[in-house]
């Protein structure tokens, strides 16, 4: 038996569903939201559309989109004990104290264990609406700030910086936490989205499969690679030093960081945008130094890019987050605000056609043996 079986550790390759929500080619290099392409969406939608773009199935008419900004608008409520529980967790890191907000909201909202279709998508919508208010008003706190309110008139991403700094984002800082968001939406079966997805297997509810991905999605080899990347660049301190640091993680067989993927071959097409931005803001800023770092490490990985490892999604992001003064604990946090819609479609599309999730291991341990009673040991 043991000899027979095939075993895909890590489930590398292994497909466990079929899903209609995004299409990801490793080898071209290309994703897509509901068939739309994420190099049109990061141009062309905000997030508000690509919310409802994922969890709906299609792209929002003028006035879908503007009901649907509504209702993500009048969710921008917190209960009052969620504050008290961050003020009582205020020193930790910032996704431990997103993950128990999120966890106690499940006990202080009174529909939070309705398993409907429509409360999937009420418990969603408040939480997307919710998490960037815990994440800022954490802030606030572990600063000595009172939290800032959130502002109606403005969008999701402007409220978040707005709530974040105490002040009004310029159109170009809002444009590109949208984009930030937009890119980090959805990405089909990773780590964080199919823990979720085995929650709602076991017909849990919306805020504990919430919990799950939360918790997932806050380590290094996954949502975590932001925060590590901005380390390295902090690390490495000039361009030149880049080609010694990454020889020295290959000799030690130790992963760079923000570079690698588990099914992506090809470049992550998201990093483009990233890179773009990270290019751009540096030189507005008068601080073209961070970019030149990153560009010199991707310089010294390109011998394994032919092995198919390249930047991803994350390599990217800290010096974006750097250069608007947001301390390095809070990049995964935000890789959540993103994420938000992408885990709620498909804890929706894992609730309508349910089945526990629930895989094999082979045992391979000790063979039968018999009892020894304490005293004999
Ligand atoms: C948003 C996201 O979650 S994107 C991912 C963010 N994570 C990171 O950036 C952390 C760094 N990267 C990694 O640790 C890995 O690439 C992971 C965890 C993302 C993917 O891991 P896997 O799918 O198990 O790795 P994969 O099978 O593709 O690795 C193939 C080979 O590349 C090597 N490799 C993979 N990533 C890296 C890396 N970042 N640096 C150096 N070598 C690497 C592996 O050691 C392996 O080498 P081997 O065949 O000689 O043993
Ligand atoms: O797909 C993955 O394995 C990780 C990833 O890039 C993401 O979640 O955005």
């Amino acid at each position: 038996m043991t000899d027979t079986v095939k075993i895909n550790r890590g489930l590398k390759g292994v497909y466990f569903e079929r899903s209609q929500i995004s299409d990801i080619d490793g080898r071209a290099g290309s994703l897509t939201y509901r068939g739309y392409s994420i190099h049109d969406l990061a141009t062309q939608a905000t997030f508000e559309e690509v919310c409802y773009l994922l969890i709906h199935g299609d792209l929002p008419d003028a006035t879908q989109l503007a009901e649907f900004d509504a209702a993500l608008k009048a969710a921008r409520v917190l209960p009052e004990p969620v504050f008290d529980i961050i003020r009582a967790t205020a020193h930790g890191h910032p996704m431990d104290v997103l993950r128990t907000a999120v966890s106690a909201l499940a006990a202080l909202e009174p529909d939070s264990h309705d398993a409907s279709e429509a409360g999937f998508l009420r418990n969603g919508i408040r939480l997307t609406a919710q998490v960037p208010m815990i994440i800022a008003a954490h802030e606030a706190i572990r600063n000595g700030r009172t939290p800032v309110l959130p502002d109606m008139s403005l969008s999701h991403a402007a409220n978040w910086l707005w709530m974040l700094k105490g002040a009004r984002p310029s159109a170009d800082a809002e444009r590109l936490a949208d984009v930030d968001f937009i890119l980090h939406a959805e990405h089909g079966s990773n780590a964080s989205s199919f823990a979720a997805r085995v929650t709602v297997g076991t017909e849990a509810t919306l805020h504990g499969a919430m919990v799950t991905a939360l918790s997932t999605l806050a380590g290094p080899a996954h949502g975590g690679a932001a925060e590590d990347v901005m380390k390295m660049v902090h690390e490495i301190g000039k361009p030149e030093n880049a080609a010694a640091y990454v020889a020295a993680k290959r000799a030690a067989k130790e992963p760079v960081t923000g570079f690698g993927h588990r099914v992506y071959r090809a470049e992550d097409p998201r990093a483009r945008h990233m890179r773009e931005g990270v290019r751009k803001l540096g030189e507005e800023m008068g601080a073209p130094g961070w970019y030149a770092i990153l560009q010199a490490v991707v310089e010294a990985m390109s011998p394994y890019a032919r092995h198919g490892l390249n930047v991803n999604v994350d390599f990217y992001s800290g010096v974006i987050y750097q250069l608007h003064e947001i301390p390095m604990d809070l990049y995964v946090p935000i890789f959540a605000i993103g994420r938000m819609p992408g885990w709620l479609a498909q804890c929706l599309e894992q609730r309508r056609s349910n089945i526990l999730i629930r895989p094999l291991t082979l045992y391979d341990g000790a063979a039968p043996r018999d009892w020894v009673p304490l005293a004999a040991r």
